[in-house]
């Protein structure tokens, strides 16, 4: 999974498949100002929590823009030119996330969306009506604003139908993380997350298991 090599970075002029930038123009009180931002699709997470064990099931991935932006000793010779050599370890890409998606399917609603997703990327087969929503948030405001709705859901044993690991070309280890683990997980900026993680972790602690 961070077997990456040959890594350039280049800017992206016009709209993307998933990214579109885009500037946006206003008045505040009469003075013009001006805002870039990209726009990007909303997305759906979910905690899932295996009761059977008492474990957590995460997964795990490289995302290129946690590894382009992230990284301690990346030259950025230009805004927007890396030079990233070997000595960059792929692990500072690969994240902690609990599974989730973007809603790029029209027609489905937030709740199928996310059924689809668990069971794609862990192998679990939930319904719809025993997701528990946690909130909606909105990511990166100063960039893009979308919104993430988070769930929560139990799963046992035997709702295993598969693997898991994504679909097409994702490649997607499906970790479980214990209880214990996960707490020593909140505040330990060594970990690698997305702030939905922490925040299901948080409200797992506060409203599930107080111990
Ligand atoms: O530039 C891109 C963007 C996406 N993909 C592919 O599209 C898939 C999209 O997968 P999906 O599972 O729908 O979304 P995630 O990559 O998991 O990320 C979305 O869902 C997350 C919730 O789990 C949010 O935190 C993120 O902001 C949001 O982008 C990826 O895995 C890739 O295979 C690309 O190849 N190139």
């Amino acid at each position: 999974m961070d077997n990456i090599t040959n890594v350039t970075v280049k800017p992206l002029d016009r709209g993307g498949k998933f990214v579109t930038p885009i500037r946006v123009d206003y008045e505040q009180d009469g003075k013009a100002k001006f805002w870039e931002a990209v726009r990007v699709s909303k997305s759906v997470s979910c905690v899932i929590f295996n009761v059977s064990r008492r474990k957590f099931v995460c997964v795990r991935q490289f995302r290129p823009a946690v590894y382009v932006n992230g990284a301690d000793g990346i030259a950025w010779s230009e805004p927007d030119v890396a030079n990233i050599g070997p000595e960059i370890s792929a692990k500072s890409g690969v994240t902690w996330e609990f599974c989730g998606g973007i809603c790029d399917k029209p027609g489905l609603s937030l709740e199928q969306i996310c059924v689809e997703e668990v069971l794609e990327e862990t192998g679990y087969a939930v319904k719809a009506e025993s997701l528990v929503k946690i909130g909606t948030s909105r990511c990166h405001v100063g960039v893009a604003g979308e919104a993430q709705t988070v769930y929560y859901v139990e799963v046992t044993d035997d709702m295993r139908r598969g693997p898991g690991g994504g679909i097409d070309e994702e490649m997607i280890d499906v970790v479980e993380l214990g209880v214990d683990e996960a707490k020593s997980m909140l505040g330990d900026d060594t970990v690698v997350a997305p702030t939905d993680f922490f925040w299901g972790l948080s409200w797992f602690f506060l409203n599930k298991n107080q111990a």
